[in-house]
């Protein structure tokens, strides 16, 4: 079984194998949480290409080859070749590094979910690789609600939080407080209420 760990990727050394569209999507996601990310592969596509140069990635246009995988911690074998991806799996397994093989859910030590992530949250969501696209469809249908604004009021939430540790309740009572906030802070947001809004809504309780 898969578990939702939230991994720390500062100072983590990140492989992707393989420069088509799933590869491409992989560093995608990936570059929103490092920026040590490098690409091994003989041609990449024309997406690939251009995040290539807008970025700090190093490529470098070859062939994969055993010893590749050594100096890497989270490694994806994102090639058109399941042999190829086999053999990447095989290395970082002996390794104990942690692999990712996208043409194969058996092999992977992580699977990627979709993922919507702003600075203050971040939600995930995985088929177990039962339906990928049904991940597809549950971000996209989520994303448009769970935007920039859900960001702001998380960050709001952190402020009280703070303001309401510095006064002296007793654990319990701070704890039934934080809760009501976050529960009004969420029933308002989903009924659309601004910022603004929910901030009036909350401070008049309090
Ligand atoms: C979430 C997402 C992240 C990402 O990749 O960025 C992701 N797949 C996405 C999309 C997607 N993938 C596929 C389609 C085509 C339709 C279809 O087949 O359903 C579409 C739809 C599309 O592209 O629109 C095909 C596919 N996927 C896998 C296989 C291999 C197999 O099943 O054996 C094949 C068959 C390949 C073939 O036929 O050759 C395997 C995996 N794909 C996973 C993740 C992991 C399970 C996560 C989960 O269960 O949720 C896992 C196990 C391994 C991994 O990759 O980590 C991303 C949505 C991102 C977003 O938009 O938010
Ligand atoms: N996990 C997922 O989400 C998902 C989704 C769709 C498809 N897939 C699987 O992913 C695989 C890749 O899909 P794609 O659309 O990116 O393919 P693609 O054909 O667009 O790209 C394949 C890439 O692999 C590179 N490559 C081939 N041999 C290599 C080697 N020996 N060393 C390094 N790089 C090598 C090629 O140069 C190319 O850049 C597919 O075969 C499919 O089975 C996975």
């Amino acid at each position: 079984m898969y578990f939702p760990f939230l991994i720390n990727l500062d100072g983590k050394a990140i492989l992707v194998v393989g420069g088509g569209k799933v590869a491409y999507r992989k560093v995608l996601l990936f570059k929103k949480f490092s920026n040590d990310i490098t690409i091994i592969a003989p041609e990449l596509c024309s997406e690939l290409e251009e995040e290539i140069k807008k970025s700090n990635f190093v490529y470098l246009k070859k062939y994969f080859e055993n010893g590749d995988t050594f100096k890497f911690d989270v490694i994806i074998a994102a090639t058109n070749s399941r042999d190829v991806n086999r053999l990447i799996y095989l290395e970082s397994k002996k390794n104990n590094k942690l692999i990712n093989v996208v043409d194969d859910p058996e092999l992977c030590a992580f699977i990627v979910p979709s993922i919507i992530s702003y600075e203050n949250f971040l939600i995930a969501f995985s088929t177990f690789g039962k339906a990928p696209s049904l991940s597809r469809v549950f971000r996209e249908e989520l994303e448009r609600d769970f935007d920039s604004s859900f960001n702001s009021i998380i960050g709001y939430l952190e402020s009280l939080r703070e303001s309401i540790k510095n006064k002296n309740y007793l654990p319990k009572e701070r704890e039934k407080i934080l809760l009501d906030c976050s529960r009004k802070a969420f029933k308002y947001f989903r009924r659309g209420k601004s910022l603004s809004e929910i901030k009036a809504m909350i401070e008049s309780c309090n």
